[in-house]
């Protein structure tokens, strides 16, 4: 049976505000779900609720029927969260190291063969030759592609974005969300992906899911989706 990511009736406050209210959605490896919402729809909770970063109220998070470990998960933010002083290479070799013994991830060694891993990662980005350009002296877009590169080599079985291009211009942020899809249909990862620019999610997105005050009010297959139905989760 196909493993499944199953979010069961997740609830998360902040005081007064509800973030999330009671949401559940089952999602599967390999197809790409863009989640769009207006701003403090809870798109940002939801996906810090999957990956660990916060422990929802109520409701669980399980894949195949067991609760997450966290280097499971990988989460590309906007920007991509790099160390800026450290290299391409060694910012991706980050992304394994809950995945390598306990005395390297002391300090910061690496195996032999960690490391042509994620030179290769770097290559399938499209960043051959640049592993060793310290990633503040590189451009936005080849900074997310150092993100992608990190979050892949972490092996994980869930790949979330939040507002992966948010800051590049469009035909970047093509590029970068196009890497994202493949990197998720190729590996097999159940792929979240939150946009704000629905116009950009349609190259990409197999299935939408809209939240709305903490809720879900689309759940639909890009195939079958409307630009109606899109616009009425920003009204
Ligand atoms: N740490 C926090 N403390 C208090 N309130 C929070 C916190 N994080 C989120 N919220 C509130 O929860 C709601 C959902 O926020 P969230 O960031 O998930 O929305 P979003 O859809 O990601 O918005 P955006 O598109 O602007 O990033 C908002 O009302 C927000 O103000």
């Amino acid at each position: 049976m196909t493993p499944t990511l199953t979010v069961d009736a997740l609830t998360k406050r902040y005081g007064q505000t509800v973030a999330l209210d009671s949401v559940s959605v089952d999602l599967v490896p390999g197809e790409v779900t863009v989640l769009v919402g207006r701003s403090g729809a809870g798109k940002t909770t939801l996906l810090r609720c999957v990956n660990g970063l916060e422990t929802p109220d109520e409701g669980t998070v399980q894949y195949d029927g067991t609760p997450l470990a966290p280097p499971d998960v990988a989460l590309v933010f906007q920007g991509g969260a790099l160390t800026g002083r450290k290299t391409a290479l060694e910012n991706t070799l980050d992304g394994g190291l809950a995945r390598e013994s306990r005395w390297r991830e002391l300090f910061g060694w690496h195996a032999p063969a960690e490391k042509r891993a994620a030179v290769t990662r770097l290559h399938d980005v499209g960043l051959a030759g640049m592993a060793d350009r310290r990633v503040r002296t590189l451009s936005g877009g080849e900074r997310q592609r150092v993100g992608v590169a990190r979050a892949l080599h972490q092996r994980p079985v869930v790949l979330l974005a939040d507002e992966p291009v948010a800051s590049l211009d469009p035909a970047t942020a093509r590029d970068i969300l196009a890497l994202l899809a493949d990197a998720i249909r190729e590996h097999d990862l159940v792929g979240l992906i939150s946009l704000h620019q629905p116009t950009l999610a349609s190259d990409i997105a197999d299935r939408y899911l809209g939240l709305t005050d903490g809720q879900i009010t689309l759940d639909t297959s890009a195939t079958d989706v409307s630009d109606d139905d899109i616009a009425m989760v920003y009204e």
